[in-house]
């Protein structure tokens, strides 16, 4: 699904128009597109739509002149120091006040949501929200989010940016937002999409291919994408045809990530998993999975020792994917083991560790393509001059960092909404839930993506694969087990059914 900004979609306004495609339609079309979905959703009870003096407001004003019949009631709250600025909302408005549905706002305002209605509209704001909302607008906010109704908002929750999801000042926290065209950033990154809830894209007579020509700033992975991207299996084939992986990790602290990685790989489908530990750790590899191959990697006390690259060196050749950092330590020893995999200039994916020792190694990074690199906000600040609290304040902003200094590797910045770039294109993840707040789920994330490269994906398409699946299965798994419970491995364990589902949905 993809996003659009608000200057994209002013832009489309733009050209409709001189194509004829009066906004007066557009704003009817839109209107159609919220009577749909009440009515689809059984809303068509006592509604309050809430207008501001905008084109956001002509479609509240809209819904009520074209459809107020369909429902038991409707009453249009005007909320604007002025009459409406557009032609388009004028001509609503007036059939509004023909058919006495107008009540106009003034000091008592908030006097008139605590009413009895059950559904309230917000059509006050929105892509055209351009400073941070003052009275009597923030009061009114105030009111509908303390009212117990359900709040549909009109293509953004009012206070919502629509670029980057940020509330300018406060915002109305709606159950259900109808938008139009396209969905905006604003209803998937942080906070907005905490506002927006469930979101409904509707069309509005835009043509389809005049939408299709726009860069999407963003991609929201779908199902289709999922379903359109799985690796096909072919019976003519052998263990060989679904990629030879080799994960190095693991140390005596953290014994599992390098193995729950492993197995993410060889549940979502790689032919073969190798995974290279410190000595001490070999015998627990066929214990965890009799299916892993395992090598023994030197060590000097209990972690490994600087003689482990060399050992390794020669033996990469033999496999098609690396994925490494779970759970490998930090050492100098380690550090020389991510330098081979990327000198080796094979595909891989580089996580937790290893992004830690990509701190030394950002000359190499540069120089290398067929990577991608996993890091959480924290590990993200090892690769680009960002503080933690910049890339969570503007995600998309630290991910063009990245592309512009790494012009070759693919990003996966994990979060809640775990963001997925390469070059020019964002995609973003909305399925996540926090089943996946626990320790290892990252390395679960690592061995699938590192799996659907050995499939035959491109390490972009295997990010969004991996974390699309990764996400898709922690939305399933909460449907038969409770979010505190889901343990990381146990995903992995659950990715059959994500299959299924895609495979025959
Ligand atoms: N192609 C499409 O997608 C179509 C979209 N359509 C709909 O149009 C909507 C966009 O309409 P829009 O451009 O008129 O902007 P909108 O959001 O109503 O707000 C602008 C008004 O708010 C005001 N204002 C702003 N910030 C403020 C603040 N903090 N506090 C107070 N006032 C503030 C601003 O005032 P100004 O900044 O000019 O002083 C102006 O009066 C879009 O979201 C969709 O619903 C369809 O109808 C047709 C096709
Ligand atoms: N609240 C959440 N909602 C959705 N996804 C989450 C949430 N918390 C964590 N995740 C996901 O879980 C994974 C955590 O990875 P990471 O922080 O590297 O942990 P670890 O390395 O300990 O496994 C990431 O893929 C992240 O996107
Ligand atoms: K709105």
């Amino acid at each position: 699904m993809i996003c659009l900004l608000a200057a994209q979609l002013h832009q489309l306004d733009q050209r409709s128009m001189m194509h004829g495609i009066s906004t007066i339609e557009l704003m009817g079309n839109a209107a159609k597109g919220i009577y749909e979905v009440m009515r689809d959703k059984h809303l068509m009870k006592r509604v309050m739509i809430i207008c501001g003096a905008g084109n956001n407001g002509g479609d509240g004003l809209a819904l009520a002149a074209l459809y107020h019949e369909s429902f038991e009631q409707v009453r249009v709250l005007y909320v604007a120091k002025q009459a409406p600025i557009s032609e388009a909302a004028r001509y609503y408005y007036k059939l509004c006040e023909n058919q006495n549905l107008l009540i106009h706002g003034g000091a008592d305002v908030v006097r008139h949501l605590q009413q009895d209605y059950d559904v309230i509209i917000d059509g006050l704001f929105g892509i055209g929200l351009s400073r941070d909302v003052d009275e009597p607008y923030a009061s009114v906010i105030e009111a509908v989010n303390r009212s117990p109704q359900t709040i549909l908002a009109i293509d953004l929750p009012s206070g919502i940016n629509s670029d980057d999801g940020k509330v300018k000042g406060s915002a109305v926290k709606a159950d259900l937002t109808v938008t139009f065209v396209a969905s905006k950033p604003g209803h998937w990154l942080y906070p907005g999409y905490l506002y927006s809830k469930e979101v409904l894209v509707k069309e509005i007579g835009i043509p389809r291919s005049w939408i299709e020509a726009v860069c999407p700033a963003l991609h929201v992975i779908d199902e289709a994408d999922l379903k359109k991207l799985l690796p096909i299996r072919h019976s003519h084939s052998h263990k060989g045809s679904y990629g030879k992986l080799l994960g190095i990790g693991g140390s005596q602290e953290m014994t599992g990530a390098i193995l729950m990685a492993g197995e993410a790989a060889i549940r979502s489908g790689c032919g073969m998993c190798t995974l290279a530990v410190p000595e001490h750790m070999q015998p627990s590899v066929p214990l965890y999975l009799p299916e892993f191959m395992s090598i023994g990697l030197p060590q000097e006390g209990m972690t490994i020792s600087k003689a482990a690259a060399q050992y390794l060196q020669p033996r990469l050749a033999a496999y098609d994917v690396i994925f490494c950092g779970c759970g490998g330590g930090r050492s100098d020893s380690y550090t020389d083991l991510v330098r081979i995999v990327l000198d080796s200039k094979m595909a891989c994916v580089i996580d937790g560790d290893g992004i830690y020792a990509l701190q030394y190694l950002r000359e190499e990074l540069l120089m290398r393509d067929q990577i991608v690199v996993t890091p959480h906000v924290k590990e993200m600040t090892y690769l680009i001059d960002q503080s933690i609290d910049e890339i969570i304040e503007d995600p998309l902003h630290a991910a063009d960092c990245f592309c512009e200094r790494y012009p070759n590797a693919v990003l996966v910045l994990k979060s809640e909404r775990p963001l997925i770039a390469y070059k020019q294109e964002r995609y973003l993840c909305a399925w996540g839930n926090h089943a996946l707040a626990k320790g290892g789920s990252g390395d679960v994330l690592c061995g699938l993506i590192a799996s659907f490269i050995g499939q035959g994906l491109d390490p972009f398409h295997a990010a969004i694969l991996g974390c699309g699946i990764h996400a898709y299965t922690a939305h399933l798994i909460i449907q038969d087990c409770n979010a505190r419970s889901v343990l990381p491995h146990e995903i992995s364990a659950y990715l059959k059914y994500s299959f299924t589902s895609l495979e025959t949905g």
